[in-house]
């Protein structure tokens, strides 16, 4: 048996799959993200510890019949820890806007060092957050003795062992895409501690087994074998066995737009381009705000998934006029602003908490058309769909009508899980079973709507950030 564990940003997933690569038994347990001040988006992990000693006890029910474990994860945050694995603070995640400040860093650094990491430099990514780490608690900083990808903290306290891998070192703003490996240089000018970047080895590496404690607590034996493991998004792409000419949409806390690629593809405004699991690159659009924004809206109107979903569904396609604008986080793909905030626009006495609701979906929706634009995939490219957040039935729909393509839905639990499950096994993802197609039915007044929505964020781009306390 293979266990694949994903650390999530809002639960982790822990999938169990057999020899032959069948299904035995999945599970999760969620976790909070806290907002101690306004922008910084944290985590406790201590609490991803517990979660995942639930979820894998659950999965792996009979857990002596594991043979190895993969681990996959959220990407870009950083976990400042000490070698026993004991977190020196909370973990700052990748939707974290603190570090707007230190940005300015990596504008005074030498053009051609920059293009090495062939991203654009946006808060919520490791180098940023480090540098505002350093600056503003430095006894943390100079106390840590690592600094950490979430799932490369777990694989620590698995195994006490520390090692990066290259899909998610390469979503840190401190790697070198050109040579595959740390940017030392740049670290260097950014004057960071080099010391805190721990060895890199490959995804599909064995780097060690669970340690006895860690094999008591979640209830496996110690023969265990931990592999290295991937990257979320990285770990999705070998899930759904994505080819090159299909565009993955994966809807989870946040949504990705993810188009495969052999070579290392040129940078592109307000994309990213990261490491594979395998040899091979991705370039992606990163939507910050999806089921974060979509949870924020469901809370913020006092209403259950259930209710929402009502309420949003007895509203007509277009919210009578309502725009939600989802970027409570920033945004990255397109507008690469972490100043960008969220909220409705354009109520008016005739509106209720339905077109409130049925804005919500919208905003997100539109968003990630707009993120789908900025990738500008091949009108041929199939999109396939994957995420925890992406599986109600009319929120399908009004994906596919939305984006104009249809949506091929796989049969998977969790795409990054069971990526993670197969670099355990050491073996290519199995054809994905297609659960289904979502075709756009062409009936909304899409234009209009689209419009006016990219409108508002245009007339408010600038007015957001340090007038409101961001
Ligand atoms: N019924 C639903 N419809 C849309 N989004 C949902 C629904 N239930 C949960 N979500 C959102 O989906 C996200 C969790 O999806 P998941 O794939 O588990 O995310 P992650 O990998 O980021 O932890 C959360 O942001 C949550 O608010
Ligand atoms: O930000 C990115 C990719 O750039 C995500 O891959 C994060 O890693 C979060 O993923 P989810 O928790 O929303 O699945």
């Amino acid at each position: 048996m293979f266990l694949g564990v994903d650390l999530g940003t809002s639960s982790v997933k822990a999938v169990l799959y057999d020899e032959a690569g069948r299904l035995v038994r999945d599970a999760s347990a969620a976790y909070a993200v806290a907002s101690p001040r306004p922008g910084w988006a944290e985590t406790d992990p201590e609490a991803w510890w517990s979660a995942t000693v639930s979820a894998v006890r659950t999965a792996a029910e009979d857990g002596l019949r594991v043979k190895a474990l993969g681990l996959s994860g959220q990407m870009h945050g950083v976990v400042l820890t000490n070698l026993d694995g004991s977190p020196a603070r909370p973990a700052v995640l990748w939707a974290d806007g603190r570090a707007t400040r230190q940005l300015a860093a990596y504008e005074a650094v030498p053009p051609t060092l920059l293009a090495r990491l062939r991203n654009p430099v946006t808060t919520g990514m490791a180098g940023p957050t480090l540098l505002w780490l350093r600056d503003h608690e430095p006894g943390v900083y100079e106390g840590a003795s690592l600094a950490l990808q979430p799932k490369d903290w777990l694989r620590l306290r698995l195994t006490g062992k520390a090692h990066a891998e290259p899909s998610d070192a390469s979503g840190t703003l401190l790697y070198d895409l050109e040579r595959d490996a740390w940017h030392d240089d740049l670290v260097a000018v950014l004057g960071l501690r080099r010391d805190l970047l721990p060895p890199l080895v490959a995804s599909g590496e064995r780097v060690g087994e669970l340690s006895t404690s860690a094999a008591r607590a979640l209830g496996l034996s110690e023969g265990v074998q931990v592999v290295a493991g991937a990257a979320d998004t990285a770990a999705a792409l070998l899930g759904t066995g994505l080819t090159a000419s299909q565009v993955q949409l994966t809807v989870g806390t946040g949504a990705q737009l993810v188009v495969r690629s052999a070579t290392l593809p040129t940078a592109r405004r307000g994309v990213h381009v990261f490491r594979g699991a395998d040899a091979g690159f991705y370039v992606l659009g990163a939507v910050q705000n999806a089921g974060l924004a979509l949870e924020w809206a469901r809370r913020a109107l006092r209403a259950e998934w259930r209710e929402f979903y009502a309420l949003a569904r007895s509203a007509d396609f277009g919210s009578g006029g309502v725009i939600f604008l989802p970027y409570l986080t920033g945004d990255r793909t397109p507008h690469l602003d972490p100043h960008a905030r969220g909220g409705w626009i354009g109520a008016g006495l005739q509106h209720d908490a339905s077109h409130l609701a049925r804005a919500a979906f919208e905003g997100v929706a539109f968003s990630i058309r707009q993120a789908l634009g900025a990738l500008a995939p091949a009108e041929t490219h199939l999109v396939r769909l994957a995420g925890g957040g992406s599986v109600h039935p009319w929120w399908r729909q009004l994906l596919a009508d939305v984006l104009e393509r249809p949506l091929e839905v796989v049969d998977i639990p969790d795409a990054s899980a069971l990526g993670a499950s197969l670099l355990a096994r050491g073996a290519e993802a199995p054809l994905a079973k297609v659960e289904g197609i979502v075709e756009p039915r062409g009936e909304l007044r899409l234009a209009d709507a689209v419009e006016r929505f990219e409108a508002a964020y245009e007339h408010l781009e600038g007015w957001f950030g340090p007038r409101l306390g961001a």
